[in-house]
């Protein structure tokens, strides 16, 4: 069994170190493919999607030397490309949904490549069209085999042209990015997304000889080159970790200190949970929350309920809307929640109702949430984490609870949360692992 047990009510008080950002991670170990020469990441979280992806690199014939705790050397030298067509790429290769940024890496550099439909989150329909639609437009042929599951993509010599993306995709501009780096001549994406997982990738390509101009908006310029060469990068923290410690810190009224944060990278993230009430202040680079009997939720100008919505970066992130909405259950006030991006995301809500929490799934996208101003206590009980986020949010509502709960199919946490056990009991959380 793979289970958290937690009695909760307890508030909590410390420090805590954000890891490595799993989202950047999977762009930038992905990179090392471009390449013959070493690349050197560091920050890197030990956590299951990541393992996953290193251990795909190293069977794909990469080199991989763990150097230090979070530290790893990755050489492409000798790239097996009849790795394809095995059962364990299929496998592991579906398995996360990160593995889908190998293929861009591969295509610039081998003319070919293949993957199998790959996973992650059942949170709605998540179709892959931007990155193979981008592929095309860069001269690649790709066939999609409905029976085995299988993407082969070929294109003996990639050319640089005008690619006006469907829509902002997070993975699919990276993809796209990573093949246009090494193929001939100019390539322009327009509509490209510009989380600051991806200023990183392009930031850390430009160092190894890429020319990317435009990081950081909407508008990429590449000026293809023959060959790229070695470089050392340090990812992020974890934005989306900072955020769930934020609101970990105001559900619990915990006194939490978040350490080092890269306050300038975190956008409008800090300003949103700002709306829900929620009080912190920045000190150097960490993040101060002091414990807070009572937060009360903003309303826009003209006195109307807020909605906190999700949008392509700049705009706020789709992985913190279940933390957000959790943490709302507590505030005073009311917020709409609506999640635009993915259309199966709200439906753990069901689990926070049947712990006390007042909330109205108004379709699959919106939700209503009527903040109970910490005049109950949410009540203990025996869930289980559909996706990632949500399973956060239920643990920091269990870790705020009255009594005992149980989360079973806490692997879906720990694809992205390092040792979280540990780290919550460190800022004194009664949490046990079954
Ligand atoms: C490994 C990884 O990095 N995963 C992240 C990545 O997934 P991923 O790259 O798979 O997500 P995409 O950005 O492609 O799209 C996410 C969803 O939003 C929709 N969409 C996207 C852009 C847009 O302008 N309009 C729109 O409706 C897509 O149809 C899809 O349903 O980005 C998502 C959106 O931030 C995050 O939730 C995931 O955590
Ligand atoms: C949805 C997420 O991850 P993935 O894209 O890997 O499923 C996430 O990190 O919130």
């Amino acid at each position: 069994m793979n289970a958290f047990e937690i009695r909760g009510g307890k508030p909590l008080k410390g420090e805590i170190i954000p890891q490595g950002a799993k989202n950047e991670a999977l762009q930038i170990l992905s990179a090392v493919l471009l390449t013959n020469e070493k690349i050197t990441i560091s920050n890197i979280p030990d956590i299951k999607d990541v393992n996953k992806l290193i251990e795909l690199l190293g069977d794909l014939g990469v080199d991989v030397k763990r150097v230090s705790k979070d530290t790893y050397e990755f050489q492409a030298a000798n790239i097996n490309l009849d790795f394809f067509h095995s059962q364990t790429f299929k496998a592991k290769g579906g398995s996360l949904r990160g593995s889908i940024m190998i293929v861009g890496p591969l295509l610039a550099r081998f003319g070919k490549a293949a993957i199998p439909k790959p996973g992650g989150d059942k949170i709605g329909r998540r179709r892959l069209d931007t990155h193979f639609l981008g592929f095309e437009k860069l001269g690649a042929k790709f066939i999609y085999n409905a029976e085995t599951g299988f993407f082969n993509i070929d294109a003996t010599q990639l050319k640089g042209t005008f690619i006006l993306l469907d829509e902002a995709s997070v993975t699919g501009t990276a993809n796209i990015v990573m093949a246009a780096v090494l193929a001939q001549g100019k390539t322009t994406i327009y509509n490209a997304a510009c989380e600051p997982y991806l200023q990183q990738l392009c930031k850390m390509l430009n160092r190894m000889g890429a020319k990317i101009t435009g990081i950081g908006s909407n508008l990429l310029t590449i000026e293809g080159v023959k060959e790229l060469g070695g470089t050392a990068h340090r990812l992020l923290p974890d934005m989306i970790e900072i955020g769930s410690f934020i609101g970990l810190a105001a559900m619990t009224e915990s006194e939490i200190t978040i350490k080092n944060v890269c306050y300038n990278e975190l956008g409008i993230i800090p300003d949103t949970f700002r709306r829900l009430g929620i009080q912190f202040e920045l000190r150097g680079d960490d993040i101060y929350i002091p414990s807070q009997k009572s937060y009360e939720i903003d309303t826009f100008i003209d006195g109307s309920i807020l909605t906190v919505a999700d949008a392509p970066w700049p705009g706020f992130t789709p992985d913190l809307l279940s933390i957000m909405l959790v943490v709302a259950t507590q505030a005073k006030g009311s917020v709409l929640i609506h999640q635009k991006m993915f259309e199966s995301r709200l439906f753990f809500v069901d689990k926070l109702i049947d712990m006390g929490a007042q909330i109205i799934l108004c379709d699959p996208h919106r939700a209503t949430v009527i903040g109970l101003d910490k005049r109950y206590q949410l009540k203990g009980i025996e869930m289980t984490s559909p996706d990632i986020r949500a399973g956060v949010s239920l643990l920091i509502a269990a870790l705020s609870a009255s009594g005992r709960s149980t989360i079973y199919n806490i692997e879906q946490i720990e694809r992205g949360y390092q040792d979280i056990d540990t780290r919550l009991k460190a800022l004194g959380a009664d949490i046990r692992r079954l």
